[in-house]
C-alpha cells in the first residue's frame, strides 16, 4: 500500500484527517481511496462537527505522483475524484473542512485545501499548482477554485508559470485565511472549525466566490493577453492554452461545466508526448545529484561558508553575483586596482539588474552586497573553504595560479576552476593538491544560468563531489557530473550541431533558413545565433583543442576564421552572423553571403543540390544527429555517469526543448536503428564527421534504447569500478 490518511477524532468533536505518505505526502490511488473513506465516516459519524485535513510531519501534501502519469489512463471515471469526491463530498459537506497547512501544498494538494472551507498556514509553507511543468493542467478543480480566491490575474501567473508563494504571500492574496506556527498549526485550525460551525467565521464555499473574479470584460482581456503571452513563450506547447480555455469555462458557463472540461482536458494530456518527456525529465533532473560511487559512500558535505572568486571578468563576477545571492560570503581577487574595480561594478549591475526583474528584493541588495569584498592579494585566502578560479582560458596562467592558492589556502581549502575547456589535470601540475582540485564550469551568465558541470579528474576525491553537490543545491543549479576529458561532457556533445550547420551554409543552405528550423523544431537558439552568443574567440579556442583530438570527427570549417579577419567575433562586438543593436534585438546580416562565399572558394566546397532541397525536418536531423551520434561516443568513453545527465544538460545547458525529454530521450523516441542508417548514409557523402560511433551502432543493430544506465552495465559487469574514467584527458 502506497501511503494512507489517519483518522483522530478530538474531545471537542474535531476529526483530524492526517495525510500520511512520506516523505512528501504524495497523493498516491491508495492515499485518495483512503482520505474518501475516513472523510465519509468522518461526515456520517455523529460525534465529529468539523474536520481537518493536515499532512503528516509539517508536509500537507506534494500533490499527485506524478509517475501515473505520461502512461496510457487506467479505466478511472472520468470526474470521480475532482467532481463527485471533491467537489460533492468535500466541499458540498455538511460539516465544516478546515486545511492545516505547512511544508508543500502542491498541485492536487492544494486543490484539495482549496475545496476546504477555510485554509490555516505556516508562513513558510509552500503553495502552489505547477501541474503545467508535466504538460498537464491541475486536475482537481485548481483552474476555477485558484481564480475565485485570488482573482484571475494572479491565479494565471501561478498557474501558467508554475510559481510557488509562501504562506505569507498565500495569505496576503487571500489563499489562505489566517497564519499560524507551525506549533499551533492544528490548534488554530480546529478553533477555526469550530468558529465557522457556530457562524463567527464564514463558511466560504471557493467553486461559488465571485468577489474576488474581475468584472467579465476585464477577464477577457486578461486571458487574451494571456493567450498572447503563452503563444509566445512556449509556441509549441498545447497544454496552456487548453488550461486558458478551461479557465474561460468557468467564466462564461459556470464553474460545474469548467470542471467537466477539465477533467477531460486532464484525461487527454496525462496521455500525450509531451507530458512523458516532461515527467521523464523532472526525475532525470532529480537523479543528476545521485553519482553511483560517490553519493551513496555515506560522506557528510563540509560546511563552505566563504568563497574566493579570482578573476572579476564577465564570467567571474558572474560567479560572485551567483555566490551572494545564495548567501555566500566572497573574495573577489583581481590583479589590479582597475580590474578590481570593474569587477565590483560589474556585480553590482548584475545585483541591480536582479531587483529590476524583481528576482531580488530592494532591501536585500544592500546585504547581499555587503555580503562580498574586493582584494589584490593572496594573502586574504587564508580562511577560505573554497576558491573558484576564472581567468581567460590560458593554461600557464592558471597553472601559475593553482599553485599560488596551494600556498596561502588552508589544506581543507576545494580548488576549483571554471574552466569550459582546459584540462584540470595540466593545472594542477605544480601542486600537490590533485586531490581537492575539481571543475565548477558554470554556464554563461552564471547567476542566471540553471546548470553547474562538476569536472572530477582522476585524482578528485569523493568528498569534493559530495560538497560541490551540497553547495550547487544551496546555489539552486542542476550539477551533471562529468569526467575531465576534452570539452567535458556539454560543449563536447554540442560542438558537432554548429559544425554540421556550417557545412551545410558551405553546400549552399541558407543560414538563416537553418537557425529557423532549429528553433522552429524548439531549439532556444539556433547554431549561429548560439556560436555568436558564446563569441568567435571561445569558439575557435574550442575548436582548436577539439581538431586537435577528435580527428576525423571533427570538421574543419574557414567560415568564422574569414569573418574574424574582419573583425567580427559575434554578439559582444554587435557583429557576428546577425547585426546587433544597443538592446537585445538582432537581425539578420545582407553582407553575411560574402563570408560564406570566400569560405566556400577555400575549402573548395560548392553548392549541393540536394542538399538546398532539404525541409527543414530533415535540416534538423542534419544538425542534430551528430549531436546525438557525440552523446553516445560520451556514454560509450563513461564521461558522465548516466545517460539522463546528457538529457538535462541539453536542455539546461544548450537550449534543447524540454518538452521533447532531452537529446536521448528524443533519439530513443525516434530510434537508434533510424539515426544510426541515416548516418551511415550521410557519412558515405559528406565525410567521416557522421559516421557513428560503436555505441550506437551496437544499439541500433540490437534496436534498444540509448538510455541504459551506467549503474545498470556496472551491475551487468560487476565492474565496481566503473565509475574510474576509462579514458583521460586527451592530447
Ligand atoms: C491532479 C493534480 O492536479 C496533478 C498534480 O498534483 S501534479 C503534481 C504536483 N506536484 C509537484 O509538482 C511537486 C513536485 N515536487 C517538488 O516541487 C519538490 O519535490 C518539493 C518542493 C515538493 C519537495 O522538495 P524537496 O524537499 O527538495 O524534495 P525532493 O528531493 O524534490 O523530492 C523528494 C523525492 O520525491 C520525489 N517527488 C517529488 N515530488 C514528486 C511527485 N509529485 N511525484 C512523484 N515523485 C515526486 C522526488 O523525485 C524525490 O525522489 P528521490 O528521493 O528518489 O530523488
Amino acid at each position: 500500500m502506497k501511503g494512507k490518511t489517519l483518522l483522530e477524532v478530538g474531545a471537542d468533536g474535531v476529526a483530524i484527517i492526517i495525510i500520511n505518505n512520506p516523505p512528501l505526502n504524495l497523493l498516491s490511488a491508495d492515499v485518495l481511496f483512503s482520505l474518501k473513506e475516513n472523510s465519509e465516516q468522518a461526515l456520517l459519524r455523529d460525534d465529529v462537527k468539523a474536520i481537518v485535513i493536515t499532512g503528516s510531519k509539517g508536509k500537507f501534501s506534494g500533490g499527485f505522483d506524478v509517475t501515473a502519469f505520461g502512461k496510457k489512463a487506467k479505466n478511472g471515471k472520468l470526474g470521480f475524484w475532482s467532481i463527485e469526491f471533491i467537489t460533492d463530498i468535500l466541499e458540498a459537506a455538511r460539516k465544516p473542512l478546515v486545511a492545516a497547512i505547512d511544508g508543500p501544498a502542491l498541485g492536487g494538494g492544494l486543490e484539495i485545501a482549496l475545496a476546504c472551507h477555510a485554509r490555516i498556514s505556516t508562513s513558510s509553507a509552500q503553495l502552489g499548482l505547477p501541474e503545467l511543468r508535466y504538460g498537464i493542467l491541475p486536475g482537481f478543480g485548481g483552474t476555477q477554485r485558484l481564480p475565485r480566491l485570488v482573482g484571475l490575474h494572479k491565479a494565471l501567473e501561478m498557474i501558467l508559470m508554475s510559481k510557488f508563494v509562501n504562506g505569507d504571500n498565500a495569505h496576503s492574496l487571500g489563499l489562505v485565511d489566517a497564519l499560524s506556527s507551525a506549533d499551533e498549526l492544528t490548534k488554530i485550525a480546529r478553533l477555526w472549525a469550530i468558529d465557522i460551525l457556530e457562524f463567527r467565521r464564514p463558511w466560504a464555499v471557493s467553486l461559488h466566490r465571485t468577489d474576488r473574479l474581475e468584472p467579465l470584460a476585464e477577464a477577457r482581456m486578461i486571458l487574451k493577453h494571456a493567450r498572447i503571452t503563452a503563444k509566445k513563450q512556449a509556441p509549441h506547447l498545447k497544454h496552456p492554452l487548453v488550461c486558458i480555455d478551461v479557465i474561460e469555462e468557468g467564466l462564461i458557463h459556470g464553474p460545474r461545466a469548467a470542471l467537466w472540461k477539465e477533467s477531460e482536458a486532464l484525461l487527454e494530456l496525462r496521455q500525450s508526448d509531451t507530458c512523458r518527456s516532461l515527467v521523464y525529465f523532472f526525475f532525470a533532473q532529480h537523479r543528476t545529484s545521485k553519482v553511483p560511487g560517490i553519493t551513496d559512500m555515506g560522506l557528510i558535505p563540509r560546511k563552505v561558508n566563504t568563497v574566493a572568486v579570482v578573476g572579476g571578468g564577465l564570467m567571474g563576477s558572474s560567479i560572485v553575483t551567483a555566490l551572494v545571492l545564495s548567501n555566500y560570503t566572497v573574495i573577489l581577487k583581481e590583479v589590479n586596482e582597475k580590474a578590481l574595480l570593474a569587477g565590483i561594478e560589474r556585480v553590482k549591475v548584475n545585483l541591480q539588474d536582479h531587483v529590476k526583474n524583481g528576482k531580488l528584493a530592494e532591501a536585500k541588495l544592500n546585504k547581499n552586497l555587503s555580503l562580498f569584498k574586493g582584494v589584490l592579494h593572496y594573502e586574504d585566502f587564508r580562511e577560505v573553504d573554497m576558491v573558484i578560479e576564472a581567468v581567460s582560458e590560458n593554461t600557464d596562467l592558471k597553472l601559475g595560479i593553482f599553485a599560488e592558492l596551494e600556498t596561502y589556502c588552508p589544506p581543507y581549502c576545494i580548488l576549483a576552476s571554471s574552466s569550459s575547456m582546459v584540462n584540470l589535470n595540466l593545472i594542477g601540475e605544480r601542486t600537490k593538491s590533485q586531490y581537492r582540485i575539481v571543475g565548477t564550469h558554470f554556464f554563461s551568465q552564471a547567476h542566471l544560468m540553471p546548470l553547474l558541470e562538476i569536472v572530477r579528474t582522476e585524482q578528485t576525491s569523493p568528498q569534493v563531489i559530495v560538497d560541490l553537490l551540497a553547495i550547487a543545491k544551496k546555489m539552486r543549479k542542476i550539477p551533471v557530473v562529468v569526467c575531465n576529458y576534452t570539452g567535458f561532457a556539454i560543449n563536447r556533445m554540442f560542438f558537432p550541431y554548429s559544425q554540421a550547420a556550417l557545412m551545410l551554409v558551405e553546400h549552399g543552405i541558407d543560414l538563416y533558413q537553418i537557425d529557423q528550423a532549429a528553433t522552429a523544431f524548439g531549439m532556444t537558439m539556433g547554431p549561429f545565433r548560439m556560436i555568436d552568443s558564446v563569441g568567435f574567440e571561445v569558439v575557435t579556442a574550442l575548436n582548436v583543442q577539439l581538431g586537435k583530438n577528435f580527428g576525423e570527427r571533427y570538421r574543419e570549417s574557414k567560415l568564422i576564421s574569414v569573418m574574424q579577419e574582419d573583425n567580427r567575433a559575434g554578439e559582444t562586438t554587435r557583429k557576428g552572423f546577425y547585426m546587433y543593436d544597443s538592446g537585445s534585438k538582432f537581425t539578420p546580416d545582407p553582407d553575411i553571403k560574402k563570408y560564406i562565399n570566400k569560405a566556400s572558394s577555400i575549402s573548395s566546397d560548392s553548392v549541393d543540390y540536394e542538399l538546398i532541397k532539404l525541409s527543414d525536418e530533415e535540416i534538423v536531423e542534419m544538425i542534430l544527429f551528430p549531436v546525438v551520434n557525440e552523446a553516445c561516443c560520451l556514454l560509450e568513453d563513461r564521461i558522465v555517469v548516466q545517460a539522463s545527465d546528457l538529457d538535462v544538460a541539453s536542455v539546461m545547458g544548450m537550449g534543447f526543448p524540454e518538452y521533447r525529454g532531452g537529446i536521448i530521450f528524443w533519439a530513443d523516441t525516434l530510434g537508434s536503428k533510424y539515426i544510426c542508417s541515416k548516418l551511415e548514409k550521410w557519412s558515405k557523402t559528406y565525410g567521416a564527421f557522421f559516421n557513428p560511433c560503436a555505441y550506437l551502432a551496437e544499439k541500433a543493430l540490437k534496436r534498444t534504447s540509448l538510455l541504459i544506465l551506467w549503474r545498470t552495465l556496472c551491475k551487468l559487469h560487476c565492474d565496481h569500478a566503473f565509475m574510474r574514467p576509462i579514458l583521460s584527458w586527451h592530447g
